[in-house]
């Protein structure tokens, strides 16, 4: 199998002396960045740029015909994404403060303890990657293109903000960094997640693992896998899922759920690339690309101390949110055909046509469970199907019952009204014209659909609409 290489883009390590591109090659290989580029002939430096895309360039200042402070000029110049970070002796920090005003992103001397060294690289590198996502996110909101609109075949739009969504993943699913998708339950967050996957070219599998429900000790077992006779009834050494999705990408679905506990070992696992199987002191590193998702307000848990503040902010990098299907009622007729043709074949039976309303009936309702609800609401409706066109009633039921019962649990649990906002009052009559009103605009003025919404008839709806029109 491809080994995954970190970064997606070589490191690109510059410096006459060969003992210091080995050793110090060797310890960024250990922190798990093993795709590096080294150089020891300054001069070929822009020759190697103009080859090759480099993430970040480490370029020592004294080196013999070309050194560094005077390359660097020319890097910023013809190569202004790629982050450079100056390595100096001790005696040239003024000529390293100078490079900064250059335009390099960070210096440090050559005694530097290799831990921060290989920090400043790290950072350089996700600095690297948000400069070149910014460009292209740019690119593609100009132009409103997908250079591989196939890895979303999956996902039935038409909505923009959802094209917008499709435009950042493809910006972003090469980089190897944690994603975050957020968005209610049934809107489609795993779609997503198996889109970044195969956008992202990884070799390996993905893995999906839902969290819910798992303790800091299942969890634990489940994603790094345990030794043999970690714990009572552990027989034999179990490898766990980090180690399935190896080259590929691991999918945690609920990380709202996380115990305390649970959220350091993931920010470890984010930021060191390190884990520890169960019952084992050696660490073991990862190259996996993790997504993470949740229908919970992570913003709101951060701030009741529920949720790490600094897990938080590192899964933030890259956040997408998917709107509920609520917002996005355009994609209703797509949805719908797509779902019965699904329905269709699951079933064995014909595709039925259907009533123009009957996306207008569709649109009256909020979805709580999102796409997912649509697509059982089509398959229970197609099951019930006997004529050669779809019945609405199986739908208008659906929705009266689901509404009927949205309307109690909200008095039930909140003691609250839709009124309690309103300090006074209004009229019966002047509700009344409000009601009509936003039943005829729910439905897109179809008034067979706003009459059962106001549980009246169609003639009676006619008549007061006939009333008001007399008094306007
Ligand atoms: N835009 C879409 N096009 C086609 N099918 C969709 C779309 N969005 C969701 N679905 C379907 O709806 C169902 C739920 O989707 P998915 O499991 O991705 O949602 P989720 O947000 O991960 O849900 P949960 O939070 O409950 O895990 C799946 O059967 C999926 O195929």
């Amino acid at each position: 199998m491809v080994k995954t290489l970190y970064p997606t883009l070589p490191v690109l390590l510059v410096d006459d002396e060969n003992a210091w591109l080995n050793s110090f090659g060797l310890t960024l290989q250990v922190a798990g960045i093993n795709n590096i580029v080294t150089c020891n002939d300054s001069r070929k430096v822009m020759e190697l740029l103009r080859a090759q895309a480099i993430s970040v360039l480490v370029l020592d200042l004294t080196m013999p015909h070309l050194a560094g402070d005077e390359l660097l000029p020319q890097v910023v110049l013809d190569f202004p994404e790629v982050p450079v970070i100056i390595i100096t002796g001790l005696d040239q920090v003024e000529t390293a403060v100078s490079c900064m005003k250059l335009g390099a992103y960070d210096f440090f001397t050559k005694v530097t303890e290799e831990e921060r060294l290989v920090t400043g690289v790290k950072r350089a590198i996700t600095f690297g990657l948000l400069r070149r996502e910014n460009s292209s996110l740019k690119e593609h909101f100009l132009k409103d293109e997908l250079h591989n609109p196939d890895a979303f075949s999956h996902i039935i739009t038409h909505n923009k903000s959802m094209r917008s969504i499709f435009q950042y993943i493809e910006a972003i699913a090469t980089t190897g960094e944690p994603v975050l998708i957020t968005g209610e339950t049934g809107s489609g967050k795993e779609l997503f997640a198996q889109a970044i996957h195969s956008l992202s070219g990884r070799a390996g599998e993905f893995v999906a693992v839902n969290i819910a429900g798992l303790d800091g000790t299942m969890l634990a077992d489940t994603l790094f896998g345990h030794k043999k006779g970690a714990f009572s009834g552990a027989d034999q050494s179990r490898k766990g899922l980090i180690a399935t999705a190896t080259d590929g990408s691991l999918f945690l679905d609920e990380i709202g759920d996380l115990t305390a506990q649970s959220q350091v070992k993931l920010l470890r696992l984010i930021q060191e690339r390190e884990y520890y199987a169960l019952g084992s002191d050696i660490a073991l590193s990862t190259n996996v690309r993790m997504i993470f998702a949740t229908h919970q307000n992570l913003d709101s848990l951060q701030e009741s101390g529920e949720f790490r503040k600094d897990l938080f902010f590192r899964l933030r990098t890259h956040h997408v949110h998917i709107p509920p299907l609520r917002e996005r009622l355009d994609d209703l007729p797509l949805l719908l055909d797509y779902f019965l043709d699904e329905a269709a074949s699951r079933l064995n039976k014909a595709k039925p046509a259907y009533p123009n309303e009957l996306p207008i009936l569709l649109g009256t309702y909020n979805y709580p469970g999102n796409v997912r609800e649509l697509q059982s609401m089509v398959f229970d409706a197609l099951s019930k199907h006997r004529s050669r066109t779809l019945s609405m009633d199986v739908f208008k039921k659906y929705i009266e019952s689901r509404m009927g019962t949205a309307n109690d649990i909200e008095e039930e649990v909140t003691g609250e009204t839709v009124f309690s906002i309103l300090g006074t009052l209004p009229t019966l009559k002047a509700s009344g014209r409000l009601l009509v009103k936003e039943a005829l605009h729910r439905s897109q003025g179809n008034q067979a659909i706003a009459a059962q919404m106001l549980g009246i008839t169609r003639q009676a709806l006619n008549w007061r609409l006939k009333q008001q029109s007399e008094k306007d």
